[in-house]
C-alpha cells in the first residue's frame, strides 16, 4: 500500500513514532489502524503511540498525537518536546523560541541546545482548564473538582481532576510503589463522569517542591512518562496545598525526572529532555 520516513523519539521513555508531514503523506483514514500497528514492539516499530508533525496555518508547526489505541489525543507534554527537537534539528523552525498549535491550542516551545544538537526543551504549556466542563466531567459545569470523593469498585478515593488540553485525574497515595496503576487505571480511564475518557495518575507528595509520579494513560496505559500528566500533578499539588505557586516543583516519573512550574501569571512551565532513538522507513 505505502511508506514512509519515521523517527522514532522519547521523553523520559515516553516514545513515539515521529513523522514529518511537510515531506511524507499518509491518508487520513488509516491513521488510527497505523497507530495501533506501528505501537507494537512485536509487529510493529513499538511506542507508546504515533505523533504527526504538520504544517499550520498558524504555527510553524502542527502536532497531532495518536495513542496506541488509535485514539487521537489533543495534546502530549513528551511529544511537544520531542516534536520541538525535531523541528529545530531539521530546520523546520528557525529560532530557539517557537509557537507549536496543538488540537487544545498554541503552545510556546524554548530549545535548549548544544553542537546543534537538542538537549533539553522548555514547554508553556498555557493556562490549566480546572471547570467540569473543561475536564470534561459530567455534574455542575462551572465546578472545579479539588480533593472530591469518588466511589469506584466498593471503595471511596479522593480525586482532583485537571485539564492541559487533556484530561488528567489525580490520586494522592502514601506510596508510590504501592499506588494501584493497572487496578484503578483502567477503570477509572473509562469511568462515565469522564465523557471523553481521562488519563489516571497516582502521586506521592516528598515536600513542597517534589513529586513521586505514577500515570496509566488514556489510549496507551502504563507509560513510563507523560508530560501532561505531570503538570496536572503540580496543578493539583497546588490546590490541594501540597506544593507551592510559582515554585519549581520536581516531578519523578518512571523514566526520570521533570521540572514545571504554576507560574502566578497562571500558565504552567515544563522542562526536560527530549532524545532521538533512530530512523528508519515503514511498511503498510
Ligand atoms: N494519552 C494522552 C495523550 C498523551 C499524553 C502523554 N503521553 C504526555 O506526554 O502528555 C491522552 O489521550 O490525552
Amino acid at each position: 500500500m505505502g511508506n514512509f520516513s519515521f523517527a522514532k523519539m522519547h521523553g523520559l521513555g515516553n516514545s513515539y513514532i515521529y513523522v514529518n508531514l511537510f515531506e511524507e503523506t499518509i491518508p487520513e483514514e488509516l491513521l488510527p489502524e497505523l497507530a495501533i500497528k506501528v505501537s507494537n514492539v512485536h509487529t510493529g516499530i513499538g511506542s507508546d503511540g504515533l505523533i504527526l508533525i504538520c504544517p499550520s496555518n498558524v504555527a510553524p508547526v502542527r502536532m497531532r498525537i495518536f495513542n496506541s489505541d488509535g485514539s487521537e489525543g489533543k495534546n502530549c507534554g513528551n511529544g511537544l518536546r520531542c516534536v520541538a527537537k525535531y523541528a529545530y534539528e531539521h530546520q523546520l523552525v528557525k529560532e530557539r523560541s517557537f509557537f507549536i498549535e496543538t488540537l487544545s491550542g498554541l503552545v510556546k516551545a524554548e530549545v535548549s541546545v548544544e553542537n546543534g544538537l537538542v538537549t533539553n526543551v522548555t514547554i508553556d504549556m498555557g493556562h490549566p482548564r480546572l471547570k467540569r466542563s473543561e475536564i470534561p466531567m459530567i455534574g455542575e459545569e462551572a465546578e472545579q473538582v479539588v480533593a472530591e470523593p469518588i466511589r469506584i469498585a466498593d471503595q471511596t478515593y479522593t480525586m482532583t481532576a485537571v485539564s492541559m488540553g487533556n484530561p488528567h485525574v489525580i490520586f494522592y497515595v502514601n506510596d508510590i510503589h504501592q499506588a494501584p496503576v493497572t487496578s484503578l487505571g483502567p477503570i477509572v480511564e473509562k469511568d462515565k463522569r469522564f465523557p471523553e475518557g481521562v488519563n489516571v495518575e497516582f502521586v506521592e507528595v516528598v515536600s513542597d517542591h517534589e513529586l513521586h509520579f505514577r500515570v496509566w494513560e488514556r489510549g496507551s496505559g502504563v507509560t513510563q512518562a507523560c508530560g501532561t500528566g505531570a503538570c496536572a500533578a503540580v496543578v493539583a499539588s497546588v490546590l490541594n496545598g501540597w506544593t507551592a505557586r510559582n515554585r519549581e516543583t520536581v516531578v519523578h516519573l518512571l523514566g526520570g525526572d521533570l521540572f514545571i512550574t504554576w507560574t502566578e501569571e497562571g500558565n504552567v512551565l515544563m522542562t526536560g529532555p527530549a532524545e532521538t532513538i533512530c530512523t528508519g522507513v515503514y511498511e503498510y
